[in-house]
């Protein structure tokens, strides 16, 4: 694999080896999940941080980001085809504010209940003050989240094959577009705005969609840092390419009702859809669809699967006319 940037060279270089090898069966290092096997059971597990200022802003309404935080995890476990069980919380706040905490865990406490998923333990801490100012840094929380698997079963992002189809549940690029209107830097109508901003406040993980998906998905990633560098990810760890056609990228009406540009920058590149992008064999689009109509969520098919050519790993997308769409950027990324 070609040498990462960013955050993902700091994993790869630090973080992906020397530890101890484990007595315990895993599948996945380096995907959404862990798929640990101990006896006959199987279970999926996932951590993911929200930091304020990273990834809500510090006027957020508490209960959306209460939501939010579990929502994010939850959606790991949905690329993983894990029903989601059980949660830990670690939450590092810089004073106690005890109506903005009550109203995070009420949103916390909607989603667990919603998706049966209990908390089981966590932490707290208050974070570091600095010297200078007095202040101390902004609001941090961890959460992580646990489901379980039918033996034998999970989904990775390996395992797509040229040929394939290449699928996206949802619709991509609403929580950019409203991130980018709250930063001011694109306009929008006002019910557009409301729409989107759902969107980004409230993410909806596909659980149902994943578990439906167990038996007929060849891989699976949650799309959070952006459609084009998630799908790369799948690519890079199946080693193939792929071509996707952007008119068949599925847009809501409210981001269909923002320039052209935007749009494509927003569903390719923005990153927060926490939507699934998935492959599966051509023979198998009936059952993917039936999956979509009883997991309650929309499936469409957006591009196909290619063999790799030797030269690494790559998307392309393109528009009606068959010109290749010009990516605005690889995504979101902490370091880049
Ligand atoms: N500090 C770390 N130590 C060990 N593994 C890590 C570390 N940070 C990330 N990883 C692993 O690297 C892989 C990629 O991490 P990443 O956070 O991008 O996951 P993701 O599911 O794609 O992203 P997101 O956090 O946006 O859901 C995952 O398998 C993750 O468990
Ligand atoms: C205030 C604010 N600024 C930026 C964003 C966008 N954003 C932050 S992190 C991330 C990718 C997923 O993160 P991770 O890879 O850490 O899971 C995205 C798309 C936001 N939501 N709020
Ligand atoms: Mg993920």
């Amino acid at each position: 694999m070609a040498e990462r940037s960013g955050e993902f060279s700091i994993i790869d270089r630090f973080f992906s080896s020397g530890s101890a090898a484990g007595p315990w069966f895993c599948k996945g290092i380096g995907d959404d999940c862990a798929i640990i096997d101990f006896g006959d059971s199987r279970i999926a597990v996932t951590i993911d941080m929200l930091a304020m200022g990273t990834h809500f802003l510090p006027d957020a309404d508490p209960r959306n980001v209460g939501y939010k935080t579990l929502a994010v995890n939850l959606s790991d476990l949905a690329a993983a085809g894990a029903t989601p069980r059980a949660f830990f919380l670690s939450i590092g706040l810089p004073d106690k504010n005890d109506a903005w905490i009550e109203a995070f865990s009420e949103g916390l406490m909607e989603l667990a209940k919603e998706a049966g998923c209990a908390l089981l333990g966590g932490d707290t801490v208050r974070t570091p003050k600095n010297p200078v100012t007095g202040e101390h840094s902004p609001a941090v929380f961890s959460i992580t989240a646990m489901g379980d698997l039918p033996p034998g079963l999970g989904l990775t992002r390996a395992g797509a094959k040229p040929g394939d189809d290449i699928w996206v549940s949802g619709t991509l690029g609403d929580a950019y577009a409203a991130l980018k209107y709250r930063w001011g830097h694109w306009a929008a109508a006002p019910e557009a705005v409301r729409l989107m901003s759902r969107r980004m406040d409230r993410p909806e993980p596909r659980n149902a969609l994943g578990r439906a998906l167990l038996p007929l998905a060849t891989a699976a990633i949650d799309v959070s840092d952006g459609f084009s560098q998630d799908l790369t990810h799948i690519l890079e760890r199946s080693h193939v390419r792929a071509r996707v056609s952007w008119d068949d990228v599925p847009r809501s009406e409210a981001l269909m009702s923002l320039p052209e540009e935007e749009q494509r920058e927003a569903a390719l590149s923005g990153g927060d859809d926490y939507e699934l992008i998935f492959t599966a064999p051509p023979s198998l689009r009936k059952a993917v669809f039936e999956a979509g109509i009883a997991a309650d969520t929309l499936v469409t098919r957006v591009g196909e699967i290619l063999p790799s050519d030797g030269d690494g790993t790559s998307l392309t997308v393109y528009d009606a006319k068959g010109a290749a769409v010009i990516l605005k950027n690889g995504g979101f990324d902490h370091f880049a």
